[in-house]
């Protein structure tokens, strides 16, 4: 194992931070009482890799909490977004893609995504309508409809504002024809797109109405219950992954080694130290890392701090080095020491 590069930003506040640290005090919690007919559950989205599953998270949750690339299965944890209404909370899960395990990762992974589906009450489906339903999709609706304890469906027509209306026409036809081809019941089927924000108000209505009744299951200031931490980490990986080559993202991890308030700063004025480790697989994955003189990690570095900045509402000092572990995705005990 070695360790490289280390990118080190100016901690000095901008106005920018200032004022962001002067806004961040005011926040209280509200609690209340669940009324007659208060709903709560889970759901979790499911669909071939770039569905828009973390996408469709974002922006009902409206803050970012899953991590979104334009390379397939980057979504690796799950990570929970929580909707609060005056009828019901809604509760997000958001879960690896399911593929031939290839390594103990990998199976790990696929454990994980059955344990969820089993676990939610309702599972909105993915379907993008920019791409013909296939047997990636049945086979993924088979392993559904298999499971023991099955919950409710709704299919959701992603990406609507990629095709034309007779385009979306035909796929809600073809996503129909599914129930008698699979033998499941859709509760709903809803076009939907998240990045235009069209119809995601009715994909929250459909999903919560398909909740039992019941209480409030976590206190209504929180977005999620996610370390903070964790998700940290997801903004780096997400960071280092923007622009690599493709054989990249699976060989990367993010560690936070450290995370403390940096000492001896005014009570008004707090800073957080962030100590973090990409982790690869190999030294010239490592190379691709850095980039040229460094380059590419300063980015990265900058593109999470800010992100971190905004999630801790406090100007954020990160120090990110890049670390080789052969084969950590066969390694069980690389894979403990990274939480999976
Ligand atoms: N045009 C358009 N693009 C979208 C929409 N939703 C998602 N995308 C894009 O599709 C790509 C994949 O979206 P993600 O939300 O990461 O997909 P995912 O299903 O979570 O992907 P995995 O994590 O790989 O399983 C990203 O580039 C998104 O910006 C949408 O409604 N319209």
């Amino acid at each position: 194992m070695n360790a490289s590069s280390d990118i080190h930003d100016d901690p000095d506040l901008d106005p920018d931070e200032a004022a962001l640290v002067a806004s961040a005090g005011g926040a209280a919690a509200i609690s209340w009482e669940a009324p007659e007919g208060f709903r709560s559950g889970f759901a979790c989205f499911v669909g071939r890799p770039n569905a828009g599953k973390s996408t469709l998270t974002n922006a009902i949750v409206g803050e970012k909490i899953a991590i979104t690339s334009s390379k397939p299965q980057t979504t690796r944890r799950i990570i929970r977004g929580i909707v609060n209404r005056p009828d019901a909370q809604l509760v997000l899960v958001d879960t690896p893609g399911l593929h031939r395990p290839r390594t103990l990762l990998g199976e790990r992974l696929n454990d994980l995504v059955y344990e969820t589906w089993s676990s939610v009450d309702v599972i909105g489906v993915c379907l993008p309508c920019n791409q013909r339903i296939g047997p990636g999709d049945e086979f993924l609706l088979k392993e559904i409809s298999e499971l023991p304890r099955r919950p409710k469906l709704v299919a959701l027509a992603t990406k609507t504002d990629l095709v034309s209306r007779e385009r979306i026409g035909q796929h809600l036809m073809k996503i129909a024809s599914m129930e008698e081809q699979l033998g499941l019941h859709w509760e709903a089927i809803v076009p939907v797109s998240a990045l235009t924000d069209d119809q995601v108000d009715i994909v929250v209505d459909e999903l919560v109405s398909l909740l039992p009744a019941g209480p409030v299951l976590f206190p209504d200031d929180e977005v999620t219950d996610e370390p903070v931490e964790t998700r940290i980490a997801e903004l780096i990986r997400e960071a280092a992954l923007e622009g690599v080559s493709d054989e990249l993202p699976h060989s990367i991890a993010v560690i936070i080694d450290e995370m403390r308030p940096r000492e001896g700063r005014p009570a008004d004025k707090p800073m957080m130290d962030v100590f973090a480790s990409i982790v690869v697989e190999r030294d010239s994955q490592k190379g691709i890392i850095i980039g040229h003189r460094g380059e590419r990690l300063k980015e990265v570095g900058r593109v999470a701090r800010l992100q971190a900045r905004d999630l801790l509402g406090m100007p954020v000092h990160l120090a990110i080095h890049v670390k080789v572990m052969p084969e950590w995705q066969r390694d069980a005990k690389y894979l403990n020491r990274l939480g999976f």
